[in-house]
């Protein structure tokens, strides 16, 4: 087989609820992914030995200056696994044009991984008798990140434990969203540690989350509103402790018209929900025009996941 070519989708957190922190460092999560139309392609072509590239996605103004371009990338990790997997040497080139925010709570590397982990699969395994299907592959994801299982499996999702133990949610239609990122990025575990520290501070036992019924009404029923109304982020106030500017790109989107707002994962990027794909359109312009974040960007979900194209 030639080259193969996967795109993979971005994701928002519609609920990111953040339980105690374990003995492995890793917090229990109640997380409702869903997958949105920013998507990064990542190609797989057989090399001589396992390499990498990374380059801004065409027409995407993404700074890809923080990506590493070694085995350090997710998707040479996500390669290598593969590889081990099947038997093989990881003698692949990856090629990854990125349009999902680095660093940006938005699981870019986590997509890339699991674009990769697709892309491999489909470079080395049995087409007739295939040893890793679906299943596999989300499986395999968990071993990289808590986030690429998800980006394995896309649509709208409840992940539990650390956020890779995945059943997929009921959803009606489609959802329109604006997407404001920031110049700088944030590190997930940073934010993990703040979101501990605050607790600690207010002497706050991390609670047991559960999955609002709110929001899966809301998105069993369509109902843009409802799941506006819904929205929660447990890292939220931790993402704004640390960068408080985050705080005035929030309500910018609310006077601005949208009917839900929130820091998306751990942050920076902020997620606002709008009624109408019209209203969407309108809110992205009017952010843009505010001049309060870096780029804007319009995107709608739920959408698949990691996809051979
Ligand atoms: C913030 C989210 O993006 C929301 O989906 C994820 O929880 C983070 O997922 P991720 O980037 O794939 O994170 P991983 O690579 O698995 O873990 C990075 C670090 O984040 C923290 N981490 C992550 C997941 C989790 N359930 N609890 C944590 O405390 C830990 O410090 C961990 O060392
Ligand atoms: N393929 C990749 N794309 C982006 N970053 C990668 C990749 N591989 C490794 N990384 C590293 O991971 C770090 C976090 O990048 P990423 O874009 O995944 O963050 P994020 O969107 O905030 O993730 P999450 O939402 O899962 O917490 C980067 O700073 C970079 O060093």
């Amino acid at each position: 087989m030639s080259a193969v070519t996967v795109r993979v989708p971005a994701k928002v957190n519609l609920q990111l609820g953040v339980g105690p922190l374990r003995d492995d460092g890793y917090h229990d999560l109640v997380n409702v992914f869903h997958a949105v139309s920013l998507f990064d392609e990542v190609t797989a072509e057989p090399a001589g030995r396992l390499e990498v590239r990374v380059e801004a996605a065409l027409d995407a103004r993404v700074d890809v200056g923080g990506v590493p371009a070694d085995d350090d990338n997710l998707a040479a990790r996500a390669a290598r696994l593969v590889a081990a997997r099947l038997g093989v040497e990881p003698r692949v080139a990856l090629r990854i044009r990125k349009a999902i925010p680095v660093a940006g709570g938005m699981a870019g590397g986590s997509a890339d991984a699991a674009a990769a982990l697709v892309a491999c699969a489909r470079l080395w395994d049995d087409p007739g008798e295939p040893a890793l299907d679906r299943d596999d592959l989300v499986e395999l994801g968990a071993e990289i990140g808590s986030d690429v299982p998800f980006a394995v499996l896309g649509g709208t999702a409840v992940g539990v434990g650390r956020g890779e133990r995945l059943t997929s949610a009921l959803t009606r239609g489609t959802f329109h969203w604006v997407f404001a990122t920031a110049g700088f990025g944030l590190s997930t575990p940073a934010v993990y540690a703040e979101c501990d520290r605050l607790r600690e501070l207010r002497g706050e036992p991390a609670p047991q989350p559960s999955v609002s019924e709110e929001l899966m009404t809301a998105l069993a029923t369509g109902d843009a509103k409802g799941l506006g109304a819904a929205l929660t982020n447990d890292l939220e106030e931790a993402a704004l402790s640390l960068r408080p500017s985050l705080g005035r790109v929030l309500d910018a989107g609310r006077e601005l018209g949208a009917i839900g707002a929130l820091v998306s994962g751990s942050g920076p990027t902020c997620a606002f929900l709008a009624g109408t794909e019209e209203d969407a359109d309108g809110l992205a312009r009017a952010l843009d025009g505010a001049g309060v974040a870096a780029q804007v960007h319009r995107a709608s979900g739920p959408v698949p996941g990691a996809t051979v194209v």
